[in-house]
């Protein structure tokens, strides 16, 4: 799909439109929607104050719930599906590519086992990607010395597991994730393999033996100097930030036992002090931002929560297929892949697989502008986040985009950024309002992503076949209704915001960009129309009064 100059792209968008079918099927529901509204209104009870109400009220919850339809039609008419071209990437690129910094955030090493969260580290070190040119960084909010020591033993396993993965094309490169879907009997004769296994199977007994204990053991704790910073730790919400870092990139020692180099790894658990907010995730992810800043500075940052392995070791690589496409990469600002969940059940009784969400309504958002960043899952430029201004004159180039030569070793770094993970450091500065993530919402990504937007950075959404990352959704109903109304409450409040829609969004994004993120943003507000249409038909039946069209009303179509 080359242009006149012979230029071919890293990525092409083609439409995957709704068959006809289904469109003439939308349509005959709008009609029916149609001879709704006008039955409504030709049969007004003109006798009864108490019907006359209810049915205005009929009348107004109806109205909602068309609206509610026909922006959930807009979105739905004309998705797209994008696709990537990793060859021509690897041609053009493949010495010049750009340095990318991954953050991981856990938060509570007893809801967040340490063995799922390096699982997920490790899938995230064994990405298809120069060593050189990647760092993982861990963000510990329960300062765990659980989570540090497993953090230890990944660093000592990566050096088997990251050349094992290349060597063999292991997919998906979260070991206890591979090794649950290898039947061993594929495998008996397989020396290296069963090696890696019993390695994996060692490490991962070791740490469920130190977490069942709920501490880690002396013995261990000599085994690194990173362990004393414990002793100075009054409470998880009061303690000094801790720095490690476990394997230094830059270190001509630092390789895997193929003498491959390997990418950097660093623990960082931030500052925390009662009188000082934390800020969550958002506070995390700052603090991150500037540690990744002085150790790695990768142009291209990504972020998952810790329960959300990478699947597919080419993400990093898709994702730049947009970011460094000459003509259209300049102006993205990120890349949104969608929220998979490895853990849903048959029936899927709460919804929580989200198929409707990412299969129909990302894509077809996607065609009216861009996505959302859900917060995890998702590829940023550093400058949207540091800067989050975006202009023509000065386009960003990926490639061109050299990362900072880090000087000083690694214990003079360490130093450094313990300033920069300190409460202190925001004090009197713009993190969290017009640098960084945003504090002060529910949905913190959300409010961010919609902000990035407004500053007229581009986004992308992209689900590959093969998916990036798989999470874990909750299991229980409490669980998913705590989040249901975070995640509700939280678009409401963005709707509401003075960053959001109505001060904001208006005057920087398309009408149809903004109809479409509606969809979430008034998700809770759905539920007074849905209340009063259960609630009101119900007691008014009790009344004798009738509140829904008999089918010899229906004649009024024919007059
Ligand atoms: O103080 C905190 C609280 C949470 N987290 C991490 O943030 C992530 C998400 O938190 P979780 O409690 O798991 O919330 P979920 O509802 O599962 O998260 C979804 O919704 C969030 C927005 O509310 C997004 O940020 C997440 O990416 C998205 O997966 C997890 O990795 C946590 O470890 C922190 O690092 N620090
Ligand atoms: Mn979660």
């Amino acid at each position: 799909m080359g242009n006149t100059n012979g230029y071919l792209p890293l990525f092409e968008t083609k439409s995957s439109g709704r068959p006809f079918l289904i469109k003439l099927y939308v349509l005959t529901i709008f009609v029916a929607i149609c001879m709704i509204w006008v039955y409504r209104v030709r049969y007004l009870p003109v006798e009864g104050v108490l019907e006359r109400w209810a049915w205005i009220g009929m009348f107004f919850a109806e109205l909602w719930f068309s609206i509610y339809w026909f922006i959930t039609h807009l979105v739905r008419w004309n998705p797209i599906c994008r696709y990537t071209f990793k060859d021509r990437l690897s041609q053009r690129f493949e010495k010049d590519l750009p340095g990318v910094d991954i953050f991981v955030c856990t938060a509570d090493a007893e809801m967040e086992p340490p063995i799922m969260v390096i699982n997920t580290v490790l899938s995230m070190m064994a990405y298809d990607y120069p060593p050189e040119k990647l760092s993982v960084f861990l963000s510990d909010d329960g300062v765990s010395e659980l989570t540090f020591y497993a953090m230890l033993e990944a660093s000592r396993f990566s050096k088997y597991w990251l050349p094992f993965c290349k060597q063999f094309n292991v997919e998906p490169r979260s070991p206890e994730a591979y090794f649950h879907n290898e039947p061993l009997d594929d495998h008996v004769n397989d020396k290296e393999w069963l090696f890696i296994k019993k390695l994996y199977g060692d490490m991962k007994n070791r740490i469920e033996v130190t977490s069942k204990q709920g501490q880690v053991s002396e013995d261990i704790r000599k085994e690194h100097k990173g362990f004393s910073e414990w002793d100075f730790v009054s409470s998880r919400h009061d303690h000094q930030t801790i720095v490690q870092i476990l394997i230094d990139g830059r270190d001509p020692l630092a390789m895997d036992s193929e003498a491959q180099r390997l990418p950097t790894l660093v623990y960082l658990s931030r500052e925390k002090r009662p009188h000082y907010p934390h800020n969550f995730k958002a506070g995390a992810m700052n603090a991150l931002i500037r540690v990744s800043s002085r150790i790695s500075n990768g142009p291209i940052i990504m972020n998952v929560d810790c329960d959300m392995y990478s699947n597919n070791s080419n993400s990093i690589r898709d994702a730049l297929c947009f970011f460094m496409d000459e003509e259209k990469g300049h102006e993205l600002g990120y890349v949104q892949y969608p929220q998979s969940m490895k853990n849903v059940t048959k029936n899927d009784l709460y919804g929580n697989s989200m198929k409707v969400i990412f299969k129909m309504e990302f894509p077809g958002i996607d065609a009216n502008g861009g996505p959302m960043y859900i917060g995890t899952g998702c590829f940023h430029r550093r400058v949207n986040l540091c800067e989050r201004k975006h202009c023509n004159e000065h386009e960003v180039d990926s490639k061109r985009e050299s990362d900072m030569k880090i000087e000083g070793n690694a214990r003079d770094v360490e130093e450094e950024c313990k300033a920069l993970a300190s409460c202190a450091y925001e004090e009197n500065t713009q993190w969290g309002k017009e640098v960084g993530l945003m504090y002060g919402y529910l949905l913190e990504d959300g409010m961010t992503g919609f902000s990035i937007r407004c500053r007229g950075w581009r986004s992308v959404y992209f689900n590959p076949e093969r998916k990036a990352f798989l999470g874990l959704a909750p299991t229980t109903l409490l669980q998913t209704l705590v989040q249901q109304e975070r995640w509700s409450k939280g678009e409401l409040h963005i709707l509401l915001s003075r960053r959001g829609p109505f001060f904001d969004g208006y005057k920087s994004l398309p009408l149809r960009l903004l109809l479409s993120y509606c969809i979430y943003f008034l998700w809770a507000a759905n539920c007074f129309p849905t209340l009063y249409y259960v609630v009101v038909p119900s007691l008014c039946m009790l009344r004798g009064i009738s509140l829904f069209p008999k089918v010899r009303d229906f004649q009024f179509c024919y007059l």
